[in-house]
């Protein structure tokens, strides 16, 4: 059986759009649960198929606790997305992780209260698992495209989610430090969880920007700063998927790790007590485990 992988490019602050797409075209997608951040930009790279989502639009107009995450997610499906690579601004909670170091994240900790975090709720429930909350096979993939460039990278790494948009205090900062986090972003949470639900393979790469606000020996970070270092590594963030697209058409079937079947055993609601409007609603999530 031939790949039917489609990789989905998630581009977060500085990425807003791939360099050497063909055949391209920005597509308007509705989903039922309102509008993505933009319309998706989609193309093939080396011949495999991609598709593009600026996460806060082009231009950055939406902040990161109005993303319509469900909508992104639920868009990214609809045209067939398989594999996500989310790439992501973050600042650092560690000494030996200074600007430019790209970490592939394996664990996130939550922190955010104001977003919707699941395609599910009253009249059809699911609890997935989320123990590895990323695709660890996709971060393998992106690892090898990481070290085919030379880039410097961490494999694993937490990155604390918080829900911003302010920066953090220094209080904050140093206490995400003691729970041993990585890094501090505002936007994988709840995009990861909500992929996972979708039965898609995620992974991060988080780009690191600034020290956030604990290193007494560096500025607190400000926006200024990330700009600047996103800008002086967009380069290589676009290399990155130049060189992941091809890594990614070699998976035949589902993903080993499970991703693409997520939903196996996570719906709650007996089939007798199941909303017709939500089994409506999520029809292109549920419909491989439901029929
Ligand atoms: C401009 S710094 C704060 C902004 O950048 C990160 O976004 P993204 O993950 O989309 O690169 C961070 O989480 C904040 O949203
Ligand atoms: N220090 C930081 N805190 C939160 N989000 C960020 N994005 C980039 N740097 C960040």
């Amino acid at each position: 059986m031939g790949s039917d992988a489609v990789l989905g490019v998630i581009g977060g602050s500085g990425l807003y759009d791939i360099d050497g797409l063909e055949n391209t075209r920005w597509v308007k997608v509705d989903t039922p649960f309102g509008d993505p951040s933009d319309e998706l930009l989609t193309g093939e790279l080396g011949g495999q198929r991609l598709v593009f989502l600026p996460r806060h639009g082009r231009g950055h107009r939406i902040p990161p606790s109005d993303l319509n995450f469900r909508a992104n997610i639920h868009a990214l499906k609809q045209l067939g997305v398989t594999e996500i690579l989310s790439v992501s601004a973050v600042g650092s909670l560690k000494a030996n992780l200074p600007p430019g170091t790209f970490v592939v994240i394996d664990q996130f900790i939550d922190r955010t209260f104001a977003r919707e975090k699941s395609f599910f709720g009253a009249g059809l429930v699911a609890h997935v698992g989320l123990g590895h909350p990323v695709c660890g096979r996709l971060g393998d993939l992106i690892e090898a495209a990481l070290v085919e460039l030379d880039v410097p990278h961490q494999r694993r790494g937490t990155y604390m989610v918080m829900e911003g948009p302010q920066f953090s205090t220094i209080a904050e900062s140093t206490l995400y430090r003691t729970w041993g986090c990585d890094v501090i972003g505002m936007t994988n949470m709840p995009e990861a969880k909500l992929a996972r639900e979708a039965e898609m393979c995620y992974a991060t790469v988080a780009m690191v920007t600034d020290y956030d606000c604990w290193h007494e020996d560096h500025d607190h970070v400000s926006v200024d700063a990330v700009i600047r270092v996103v800008i002086a590594n967009a380069g290589r963030a676009r290399a990155l998927v130049t060189a992941l697209a091809p890594r990614i058409a070699g998976r035949d079937g589902a993903c080993a790790q499970g991703c693409h079947n997520a939903l196996d055993a996570a719906i709650m609601t007996a089939p007798s007590h199941r909303d017709p409007a939500m089994l409506e609603k999520l029809d292109l999530i549920v419909k491989r485990v439901l029929g």
